[in-house]
């Protein structure tokens, strides 16, 4: 049974059908990337799908639940997690503290004011932040404030922080933008990583293609809101239409 599934699913903004009948499935470990020009419909999928919005018609489910109507927290709850390219962030506070807090409020149900003062009491969310924080190699910044780190520093620790609610299915919004290649080739061992070491399922929304046929298990290209290929790195840049969608014909 695949773990994510979506069926039909429609969204439309006025006139506009920014999802047409969107079927896709998703398997257990699987890392899937979703792909597709500016304005293709890829943030309005992630969002259906997580409860930011609600699909004008079509089914969502995950491990066999029913998304739809679900408000997004429930939907976390459920193992349905998401790095966060914006404002997951508290800059004042430190990188350690910043991945306690979410860890406290998956563990514990919500962020409490009394969290700082008792936060040695809760082994459960110390051992889980430690745990992330060797995965993401932010050990040895975890003192430092989290607006006192470099720019990759600081996407790794959106990572982090999507980690430390504990998910068994991630989507990551394009993990990689603006980096480096040095930053992004830590944050392409970090995706192995997450997939042999933790078991996790990823769903990938990125724009770097190189990054993209390196890590993917199968490829979805969304083009004015419809799936137009889906396939294996392979197929997908060998596929005329993803060429004409992408790059008028061109290499990929
Ligand atoms: N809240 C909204 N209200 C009206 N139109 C919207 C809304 N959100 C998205 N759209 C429109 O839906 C279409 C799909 O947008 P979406 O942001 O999902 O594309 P995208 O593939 O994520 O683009 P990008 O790669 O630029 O982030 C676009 O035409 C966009 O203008």
């Amino acid at each position: 049974m695949a773990l994510l599934e979506t069926r039909n699913l429609t969204k439309t903004f006025g006139g506009l059908r920014a999802l047409d009948d969107v079927t896709i499935s998703v398997d257990q470990g699987e890392l899937v990337s979703l792909i597709g020009p500016n304005g293709a419909g890829k943030s309005t999928l992630i969002n259906t799908i997580t409860g930011m919005l609600e699909p004008t018609s079509g089914d969502v489910t995950y491990a066999g639940t029913d998304l739809v109507g679900l408000d997004p927290f429930e939907i976390a709850h459920l193992g349905v997690g998401r790095s966060f390219q914006t404002a997951s962030i508290f800059p004042e506070l430190t990188v350690r503290e910043n991945v306690q807090v979410a860890a406290f409020a998956t563990e514990h149900g919500s962020f409490s004011v009394n969290f700082f003062k008792r936060r040695d009491g809760y082994d459960d969310v110390r051992e889980r932040t430690e745990r992330i924080l060797e995965t993401i190699e932010l050990k040895d910044d975890a003192a430092e404030t989290a607006k006192s780190l470099p720019y990759g520093d600081k996407r790794r620790l959106e990572v982090a922080i999507g980690l430390a609610t504990d998910p068994d299915l991630m989507f990551m919004d394009e993990p990689t933008a603006g980096m480096s290649p040095g930053e992004t080739e830590m944050t392409v061992s970090l995706i192995r990583e997450l997939l042999q070491d933790w078991d996790m399922t990823i769903f990938l929304v990125e724009h770097d293609m190189d990054v993209i046929f390196d890590v993917s298990d199968r490829i979805f290209t969304l083009n004015e809101g419809a799936i137009i290929a889906r396939g294996t790195p392979d197929e997908i840049r060998n596929d005329p239409a993803v060429r004409e969608a992408y790059l008028g014909g061109g290499e990929i």
